[in-house]
């Protein structure tokens, strides 16, 4: 079935195909990709849109010596099954299958790691200044979206490369989509393309000027061209990187395999910084995909029919947010919320239709979400940011410097805190915990369900300060949602069960699995407290020292990095406390990177589900050590 693409094992082989075959074999990898991803998950939109551009890449460059370096690389699956990685295409984003993302240890052809956007050109230009001072004539090529493109530290790494002139090639994939449309003034002006109706129309308005002008002897020819000139020069995209110090070239036509052979060859040889714009169409080729690429951006793994749940799964945590933020926005007008690209992903967009002009989609650009919420709290308005926990990483100065040190009350919604599963460590929302609770003047909470979340939500907008609030992804525990919303006491926790034998003091997502535990515990006679933490800060020292008395023996769990999280927080407080003799264990996320797998497998690899919590509890009751670090702290 895939008589071209069976014989590719590598670049090499794709270059002894005639230039007239790649047409062809771009058919073949459009409907491998369609096989595959339908069955594997993945994101199938922006891969479609960009099979041309990959193959004439890698037929005109020479990967691994030249660099190609993917933004975000959501789009490199074309990139994958060129380079040797197409039998096992089938495990990307499996359980210790191959990765949804180029990585250095995956392949030579990775030039980059990423995951998260707008790195690709810095990434690039490092390697170009490298290279130049190795003397070697590698060529690099960064290859960016126009979503990606909305990143700031894109313009940084432009704004350096115009001036130090080095051989970079800058594409950009420009398909007027992010994961949903693409916004903001550098989109709209991105896409005037000069080649359409509107710069003839432009072209001929200018032709009736000229006409209408009195000849002024032999200067009225140059006169005019140069009018032309100037007037597409101020139109076109080119105008803005030529003004950062690039060569433009473009727009062309991405999925025209001659088209893009001919200008790749000719980009090639020029010398200096060059910003090649390709026009493409995001799920090119699978009519579904191009009607709603916004839907196909990234598609559900096909589970076999035994494993789809006979009934409807719980809403996600992510639909209770957003309809909280509904329903709070209908009770206040002070009730805004930003979204940095991600309005589905957030659940924000219900909030958006109902209210238009309370919502602000910044494109990807964490910083600047939390410093705009910022200024919008100075003015008294209540502003949530919903950003998924693993992005707002790249925000944390703006967290320190613009709200929590000005104490301004903007509330941080972080979505997908804990294991994500399938788009793996690039991904998996494991340190907020840790990045948030040493930051003054910050409350940091978590709910153990998707009603707490409704309460927390509420409880935040409330409070008039810096607010954060963490919630997994996927489905909530299917509790009753409370139609009447309430604020919580801020620094409480609670106990749900209360036994003599240990405490489990659980946060988030951990507090189901905990009570879970601690029923299989009892099952054994071994009778634990379970109490749901709510706040990692202000802490409920009261709670957990009350609890440490009583039992003198405290599990910890939380999916968060061990490290500085909020099993670290609870031994703070037994230290300070000089309550020594309490033994404590915790149970999180380890002092490292954790790969891809459904959040089940991940969970119960890490001894996070309610079987590894009442095993580690089991096993440590007893005195003997688990699997994760014991901190038995003694007098
Ligand atoms: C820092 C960061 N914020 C948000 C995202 C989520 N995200 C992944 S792809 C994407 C859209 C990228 O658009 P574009 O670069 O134009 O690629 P396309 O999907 O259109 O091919 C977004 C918002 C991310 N990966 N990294
Ligand atoms: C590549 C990227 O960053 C996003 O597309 C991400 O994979 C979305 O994740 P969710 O499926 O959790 O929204
Ligand atoms: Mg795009």
């Amino acid at each position: 079935m895939y008589r071209l693409l069976s014989k590719i094992n590598g670049p090499d082989d794709l270059k002894k195909l005639d230039a007239e075959e790649l047409t062809p074999l771009a058919e073949e990898v459009r409907a491998f990709l369609l096989e595959t991803v339908t069955r594997t998950g993945g994101h199938l939109a922006s891969n479609l849109g960009a099979v041309e551009l990959t193959i004439a890449l890698h037929y005109c460059f020479d990967s691994p010596k030249d660099k190609i370096i993917w933004d975000v690389g959501h789009q490199a699956y074309t990139h994958k099954i060129l380079t040797g990685r197409r039998d096992s295409f089938h495990t990307q984003r499996c359980y210790k299958g191959i990765s949804g993302f180029p990585k250095r240890s995956e392949s030579p052809h990775d030039a980059f790691g990423v995951g998260h956007s707008s790195t690709s050109i810095s990434a690039g230009l490092g390697m170009a200044v490298a290279h130049g001072l190795k003397e070697d004539d590698a060529r690099i090529i960064s290859v960016i979206g126009d979503g990606s493109l909305t990143g700031g530290m894109a313009f940084e790494a432009l704004n350096q490369a115009g001036h130090l002139k080095k051989n970079l090639i800058v594409v950009l994939n420009d398909n007027e989509m992010s994961i949903s449309k693409n916004v903001g003034a550098l989109s709209s002006f991105i896409s005037r393309k000069m080649t359409g109706g509107y710069y003839r129309s432009l072209k001929k308005e200018m032709e009736a000027v000229m006409a209408n002008i009195p000849a002024i002897g032999g200067n009225i020819l140059h006169f005019a061209k140069k009018a032309e000139n100037s007037l597409k020069g101020f139109l076109t995209p080119g105008t803005l990187f030529e003004g950062l110090g690039f060569e433009y070239v473009g727009p062309i036509a991405g999925h025209d395999l001659p088209t893009l052979l001919g200008v790749l060859e000719n980009v090639k040889r020029l010398e200096g910084p060059i910003l090649l714009h390709v026009m493409t169409k995001k799920g090119k080729g699978y009519p579904p995909a191009e009607t709603m690429p916004d839907k196909f951006h990234g598609v559900a793994p096909t589970r076999p029919a035994s494993a789809s749940p006979a009934k409807l799964p719980p809403p996600s945590y992510t639909s209770v947010f957003g309809d909280t933020m509904v329903k709070l926005g209908e009770l206040d007008p002070k009730v805004l919320a930003i979204t940095a690209a991600m309005p589905d992903g957030t659940g924000l967009t219900p909030f958006a239709e109902r209210f238009p002009d309370r919502f602000f989609d910044v494109g990807i650009a964490e910083q600047h979400a939390l410093t705009f919420a910022a200024g919008l709290a100075v003015e008294g308005f209540r502003p949530v940011a919903a950003i998924y926990s693993t992005f707002t990483q790249r925000a944390y100065d703006q967290v320190f410097h613009d709200i929590c040190l000005q104490k301004l009350p903007v509330t941080l919604a972080l979505d997908r805190a804990g294991l994500v599963g399938d788009d793996g460590p690039t991904h998996h929302g494991s340190f907020d915990i840790s990045y948030l609770r040493h930051l003054p003047e910050l409350t940091v909470m978590a709910p153990k369900d998707e009603n707490e979340l409704q309460h927390m939500l509420k409880t935040a907008l409330y409070s008039g300060r810096p607010m954060s609030l963490r919630y997994p992804r996927g489905a909530g525990f299917g509790v009753p949602l409370d139609q009447e919303l309430q604020e919580l006491p801020i620094g409480k926790g609670e106990i749900l069960v209360d036994g003599g034998d240990l405490t489990i003091v659980a946060i988030g997502s951990t507090v189901h699995p905990a009570l879970e535990a601690a029923a299989q515990l009892r099952q054994k006679g071994i009778f634990a407290s379970v109490v749901n933490a709510r706040f990692i800060k202000p802490i409920d020292s009261e709670l957990i020292l009350a609890q440490a008395k009583k039992t003198g023996c405290i599990v910890t769990v939380e999916e968060n990095a061990l490290l500085g999280g909020f099993g670290s927080a609870v031994l703070e407080v037994l230290s300070d406390a000089v309550l020594n003799a309490v033994r404590i264990k915790r149970i999180g996320i380890p002092d490292r990177f954790i790969e891809q797998g459904t959040q089940a497998q991940l969970r119960a690899d890490l001894g996070l589900d309610a079987a590894g919590i009442a095993a580690t509890c089991e096993t440590f009751l007893k005195g003997e050590s688990g699997t994760s670090p014991q901190l038995a702290v003694v007098k």
